[in-house]
């Protein structure tokens, strides 16, 4: 009886534990399992049919440490926006962040570094907060409410940028690889490197003082494996508030299982999403010599399934989301779409060519575009006419709808029928 009573009385704390766990979880970024990170500068490229791979992830993080610019961010949300995954925005700059970014982007990503230099802790951050407080939310205000007292305006800025640094989620970062260009932009060197005890006594400052909604452990560019481990295991452990993200280098299912393991919330793929779209653009340039828009469904399969491989760039970015289960089955599927859909985009511009029109206008109705998106977005006429927009504008180019050009897919397809 009395150890019926003790099991029972364990139950109700275990239960009591979890109630206060969830009703105590303030937190308001979403507990994800898979962020991928798009870098926005026009040398890291999207597959053709970026929807398709990014449905699987949980969220998507616009940003990058270098040759990022308000324009290729504006024109990196063209393209995200109208996808159902959620986009943030991580700026690496105070200009980043502009009217624009702010109305596209879902949640704004704060960086502050725990192991930099103070223009990477809070300098930055300094001039960002000034800029939004000075010249953002008063030029919103204007032109909003034009007829506004200036006083009335005023304070109406100040509150605008409250809710701006109220609604933002702060990541603390420890950066661990003095090779990356993260670390070169937040003066971090060989000595800053920290080990796992004092990474945990910073996480423990960022997560009880600064009152970070990240702890993001990053190695970008390479992966941290033990030294990796090691840290997140402590840092995980003390922990109250903060969502921990691991990010750098991870390559495959079990680089993502190791650090999973080890304690971290939400992972972070960079590079392994771009390699995607190299692979791609070299199998797109076969598919040209070696295909047809009318080439058989089941020929196509059969030539995509002798390219893409388990080790492959797409098979490989799928097995770093946990939920997919066949990663190499859909990234020949994906692959397949965007070989279908790449020769009817061609064919398309071919036949606007003979007609003498310039870009063509697409009716994406009945393409293999459309039906290929159809399955993973909410808005699959807006998407498809975004992607097929992206493939056809010329480089760099402004669409003449208020759009920006884009760099960034795989290929592109340009006004003269060339393709890049
Ligand atoms: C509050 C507002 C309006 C804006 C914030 C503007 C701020 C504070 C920017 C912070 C800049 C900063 C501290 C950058 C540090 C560098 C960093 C950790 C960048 C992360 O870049 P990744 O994209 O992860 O790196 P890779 O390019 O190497 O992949
Ligand atoms: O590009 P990788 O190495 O995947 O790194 C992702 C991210 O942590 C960079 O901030």
């Amino acid at each position: 009886m009395r150890r019926h009573l003790a099991a029972r009385g364990e139950r109700v704390a275990d239960l009591a534990r979890l109630l206060a766990r969830s009703a105590l979880d303030t937190n308001p970024v979403p507990d994800w399992d898979h962020v991928t990170k798009v870098d926005p500068e026009g040398a890291k490229k999207l597959p053709l049919l970026y929807p398709l791979w990014l449905a699987e992830t949980d969220a998507v993080s616009v940003g990058g440490s270098a040759d990022v610019t308000p324009e290729n961010t504006a024109a990196a949300f063209d393209l995200l926006t109208p996808l159902s995954t959620p986009v943030c925005h991580e700026p690496s700059g105070a200009d980043h962040v502009t009217e624009e970014s702010h109305d596209a982007a879902d949640l704004l990503l704060v960086p502050e570094v725990l192991n930099g230099d103070s223009e990477a802790l809070v300098g930055t951050l300094g001039a960002a907060v000034e800029s939004v407080r000075e010249r953002l939310a008063p030029d919103l205000i204007a032109r909003k409410a034009p007829w506004l007292p200036d006083r009335v305006a005023d304070w109406l800025a100040s509150v605008a940028t409250s809710v701006m640094l109220s609604d933002a989620a702060f990541e603390a970062y420890i950066v661990q690889n003095p090779d990356s260009a993260a670390a070169r932009e937040s003066g971090v060197g060989p000595d800053d490197v920290l080990d796992a005890r004092e990474a945990k006594r910073r996480a423990m400052a960022a997560d009880r003082h600064l009152e970070s909604e990240i702890l993001y452990l990053e190695y970008s560019g390479t992966f941290g494996g033990d030294e990796a481990v090691e840290a997140l295991e402590l840092i995980d452990g003390a922990m109250e508030r903060s969502r921990v993200w691991y990010g750098g280098g991870l390559a495959d299912r079990e680089d993502v299982r190791t650090v999973r393991e080890a304690g971290a919330d939400t992972v972070v793929v960079g590079d392994a999403f771009h390699r995607v779209a190299e692979r791609e653009a070299e199998i797109l340039q076969a598919a040209e010599a070696d295909l047809d828009p009318d080439t058989d469904p089941e020929r196509i399969r059969e030539w995509v399934a002798d390219r893409v491989g388990a080790d492959g760039p797409g098979a490989r970015y799928l097995s770093t989301v946990p939920g997919v289960d066949d990663p190499l089955g859909l990234a020949r599927e994906y692959t397949g779409a965007t070989v279908r859909s790449w020769l009817e985009l061609r064919a398309r511009r071919e036949r606007a060519r003979e007609r003498g029109e310039g870009v063509p206008v697409i009716d994406i109705q009945r393409t293999a575009l459309r039906a290929a998106l159809a399955p993973v977005v909410e808005d699959p006429d807006t998407v498809a006419a975004t992607v097929a927009r992206a493939a056809l504008s010329g480089r760099g180019a402004g669409n003449g709808d208020g759009s920006h050009g884009s760099e960034q897919l795989s290929l592109s397809l340009f006004a003269d029928g060339t393709a890049n």
